[in-house]
């Protein structure tokens, strides 16, 4: 199978390869071109532009920043709409909102493309891994078609109906998941400032009802100050961003989520962006200190 894939950061890098030790064809295609090398030593082809890639390619796949970024890719000159149509599959796996994924949808099919939006659940191990959930939905025919290569993407693939409802899962999901990131950063802080080991917190934790995969793999690095970036900060308070968004839209109240959106800006301002969400520790440091 012949996969077009576009966007070769953290991601994206970790699941092309992916694909391609599991023997697919894969021409890619990153807005910094110099990427896509590393890729070409296991046997990708490069594309030059999206629209060349999408030329060549039945299905292309993106995974892409934000929503500025998943546009750009494909509205703007030698995008993929310039090559998209009839017989031609576009899947975007990037975390969005639903408002940016039904523009693409809209332009993908007024061309007679289909699309799927496919974001994922997992971070960069899970992608190494090929150990991701993916949250597909739209064009269901584009689905089964993509089955083979979501299998070899993730553990499990979900089909979850009209466009939309992909991106509004993965926004709850990650709403939760930066929710949980904060208060395990209050908590690992206030732990030490009273006295606590926080190695022991970390094993009580583990043995209980809230143990869970996510303080298994940050707890030990955060307590180093460690935050090597698997999922960038700057992604999860856009995700934040994105989620309070969805309950301006629907009236839900989310006091916590809120709380959690403006440490991750605080982080931003901070210049901690491009390190890992966990990163968000160092703001209740910060805070806790100051009073
Ligand atoms: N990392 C993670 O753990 C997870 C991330 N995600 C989501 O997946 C997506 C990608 O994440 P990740 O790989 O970590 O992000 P990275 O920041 O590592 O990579 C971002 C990618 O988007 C490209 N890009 C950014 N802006 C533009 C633009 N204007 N035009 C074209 N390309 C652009 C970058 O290109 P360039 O190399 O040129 O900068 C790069 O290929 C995000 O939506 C994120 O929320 C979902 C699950 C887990
Ligand atoms: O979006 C991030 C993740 O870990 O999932």
């Amino acid at each position: 199978m012949e996969v077009g894939f576009l966007g070769l950061g953290i991601m994206g890098k970790a699941m092309a390869m992916n694909l391609l030790k599991n023997g697919f064809k894969v021409t890619v295609w990153n807005r910094t071109l110099a990427k896509c090398e590393e890729l070409v030593e296991f046997g990708a082809t490069i594309g030059d532009t999206p629209a060349a890639v999408v030329k060549k390619c039945n299905i292309t796949v993106a995974i892409l920043s934000d929503p500025s970024a998943a546009l750009s890719v494909v509205f703007d000159k030698d995008g993929v709409l310039e090559q998209i149509g009839s017989g031609k599959g576009y899947i975007d796996m990037s975390t969005v909102d639903d408002d940016t994924s039904s523009k693409i949808h809209k332009a993908v099919t007024a061309k007679g493309g289909s699309f799927l939006e496919a974001p994922v659940s997992g971070s960069k191990k899970p992608a190494e891994d090929g150990q991701l959930v993916i949250l597909a939905a739209g064009d269901e025919a584009l689905y089964e078609e993509a089955i083979p290569a979501f299998d070899v993407l993730g553990k499990k693939s979900f089909f979850l109906g009209h466009v939309g409802n992909g991106a509004k899962m993965k926004l709850v999901v990650n709403m939760i998941m930066g929710s949980m990131m904060n208060a395990f950063s209050e908590g690992l802080v206030l732990a030490e400032r009273s006295g606590l080991n926080p190695h022991a917190l970390l094993d009580v934790l583990d043995l209980g009802g809230i143990a869970n995969p996510m303080f298994r793999l940050k707890g030990p690095t955060m307590i180093q100050n460690n935050y090597s970036p698997a999922f960038p900060l700057k992604h999860q308070q856009k995700d934040m961003r994105l989620a309070l968004a969805l309950g301006d839209e629907n009236a839900v109240s989310m006091p916590a989520a809120a709380a959690a959106n403006e440490a991750f800006k605080k982080a931003r301002s901070m210049e901690l962006g491009d390190l890992d969400f966990s990163a968000v520790h160092e703001i209740v440091k910060i805070h806790k200190s100051s009073s």
